[in-house]
C-alpha cells in the first residue's frame, strides 16, 4: 500500500513556477573567502559609535551619507571612493563623511535590482558573484577609513555583510514591513527608517519603535540554515525625512512637527534629511539647495538635524542601461557630479565651522 502524501504542500502545479538556480555560498563562506581583520572590526565598531554620538547629539558634527543612487561599476565606485576617503579627511572637523555603498534597489515597479542580483547589467542574475562583488567593495570601502553605508532589502543578504556596515537604511518602500523591522531589532548598526513614499512619518516612527524591542523571529544562520533568529531590540535607529507623493518635508515646519512627533513618541534622536528623492523632487542638482536649507535651520537652532544623505556619483545625471554606459554615471536615479559635490561640502564645513 502506498504511503499518503500530504495533498496541498507537494504538489508542484500549486505553485507558479520558480525554479531553483545556481546554489550560493553561505554567509560563513564568503566571510571565510573575504575575512574581516579584527582591527578593521574596531575601526567600523568606532565608527559605528561615532555615527550614533552625532544622531544622539553628543557630537556636533554633521553625519553626511553619500554616494551613488546605487553601484554598478565597482571600479568607478572605488575611483568614487578614494576622492571620498580624501575630503572625508579634510573636513572631519565640522562632518563625518559615510560612503553609500548600496548594491540593493527597491523598485517601484520592475528595473534593475542592484548589483547584488544581477552585477553583469544583462539580466543574468549572476547573485554569487553579486553577493563577492558586493562585500568585496564593502571591505575595499572600510579599508579606506570610509563608514560603509547600504539600505538593506532583502532580509537574506543581511548575514553576508552586516559585520561591515557602518550605518544602514531601511526604505521608503519597506519602512513598514514588519519583517524590516524585526530585522532592524537584531542589527548592532545605527539604522534609519525613512518616512513611507506617501510622506507618511508615521510608518517610520511606529518602525523605530518596533525595532527597539526584542523579536523572535525567521532568519538564516552563518551556515546558510533556515533558523530561529532571536533579536534583543535595536535602539540606535533614527528618522530619515525624504519627502513624499505630496512633496517635500525638509521645510520648518515639517521639521517642527516631526520633531514634536519624535518626542511624543519617546524617540530621542536625531533626524536625517534625505537631500534627494522626493525633498529635491528627483532633480539631483538640487539637491545643494536642500542642504543649505538644513544647515540655515540648524544656524537658527534646530537642534534636531542632525544627519543628511545625498545622492553623488562622479558625473551628474543618469544614464540608461539600454545604450553604451558612460564612466562615473548613475544608472538609477540622478546624481550630483563629484565636483558640485566636493564644493558644496566645502562650502557646508565653512558654515558648520
Ligand atoms: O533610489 C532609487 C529609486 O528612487 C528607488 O529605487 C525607486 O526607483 P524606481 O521608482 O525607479 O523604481
Ligand atoms: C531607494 C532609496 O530611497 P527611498 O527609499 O527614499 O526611495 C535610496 O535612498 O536609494
Amino acid at each position: 500500500m502506498n504511503t499518503p502524501q500530504p495533498a496541498l504542500h507537494n504538489n508542484a502545479s500549486h505553485n507558479l513556477p520558480a525554479t531553483a538556480g545556481i546554489t550560493l555560498p553561505t554567509p560563513a563562506e564568503l566571510q571565510q573567502r573575504l575575512p574581516l581583520s579584527a582591527s578593521l572590526r574596531q575601526r567600523i565598531d568606532s565608527q559605528r559609535q561615532d555615527i550614533s554620538n552625532i544622531l544622539n547629539g553628543q557630537d556636533p558634527r554633521l553625519l553626511v551619507v553619500i554616494g551613488p543612487c546605487s553601484i554598478h561599476d565597482p571600479v568607478a565606485a572605488m575611483d568614487y571612493a578614494q576622492r571620498l576617503a580624501e575630503l572625508a579627511q579634510e573636513l572631519s572637523g565640522s562632518m563625518l563623511l559615510a560612503m553609500r555603498i548600496y548594491t540593493e534597489k527597491p523598485r517601484t515597479t520592475v528595473g534593475w535590482k542592484g548589483l547584488l542580483y544581477d552585477p553583469l547589467l544583462d539580466g543574468s542574475a549572476r547573485m554569487d558573484e553579486g553577493l563577492a562583488l558586493s562585500r568585496q567593495l564593502m571591505l575595499h570601502v572600510a579599508e579606506l577609513g570610509l563608514p560603509v553605508a547600504t539600505e538593506l532589502l532583502q532580509p537574506l543578504t543581511v548575514p553576508y555583510f552586516a559585520d561591515l556596515l557602518g550605518w544602514a537604511a531601511i526604505g521608503a518602500r519597506t519602512s513598514e514591513s514588519q519583517i524590516h523591522r524585526e530585522m532592524v531589532s537584531g542589527l548592532a548598526v545605527p539604522t534609519g527608517f525613512k518616512n513611507a513614499t506617501d510622506g507618511s512619518v508615521q510608518v517610520a516612527l511606529d518602525a523605530m519603535r518596533a525595532a527597539a524591542h526584542g523579536h523572535d523571529y525567521m532568519g538564516v544562520d552563518a551556515n546558510g540554515r533556515v533558523a530561529l533568529l532571536q533579536a534583543a531590540g535595536n535602539r540606535n535607529t533614527h528618522l530619515v525625512l525624504r519627502g513624499g507623493t505630496a512633496g517635500s518635508n525638509y521645510d520648518v515646519e515639517s521639521v517642527r512637527q516631526a520633531g514634536l512627533a519624535l518626542q511624543q513618541a519617546g524617540l530621542d534622536t536625531g533626524i536625517m534629511v534625505d537631500c534627494s528623492h522626493a525633498n529635491s523632487g528627483k532633480d539631483p542638482l538640487r539637491q545643494p539647495q536642500v542642504l543649505a536649507e538644513v544647515l540655515r535651520q540648524r544656524r537658527d537652532g534646530n537642534r534636531n538635524l542632525r544627519a543628511v544623505m545625498i545622492e553623488s556619483h562622479l558625473l551628474d545625471g543618469q544614464q540608461s542601461l539600454d545604450g553604451p554606459l558612460h564612466y562615473g554615471i548613475s544608472v538609477t536615479d540622478g546624481c550630483l557630479g563629484w565636483d558640485k559635490t566636493a564644493a558644496m561640502l566645502r562650502q557646508a564645513a565653512q558654515l558648520l565651522s
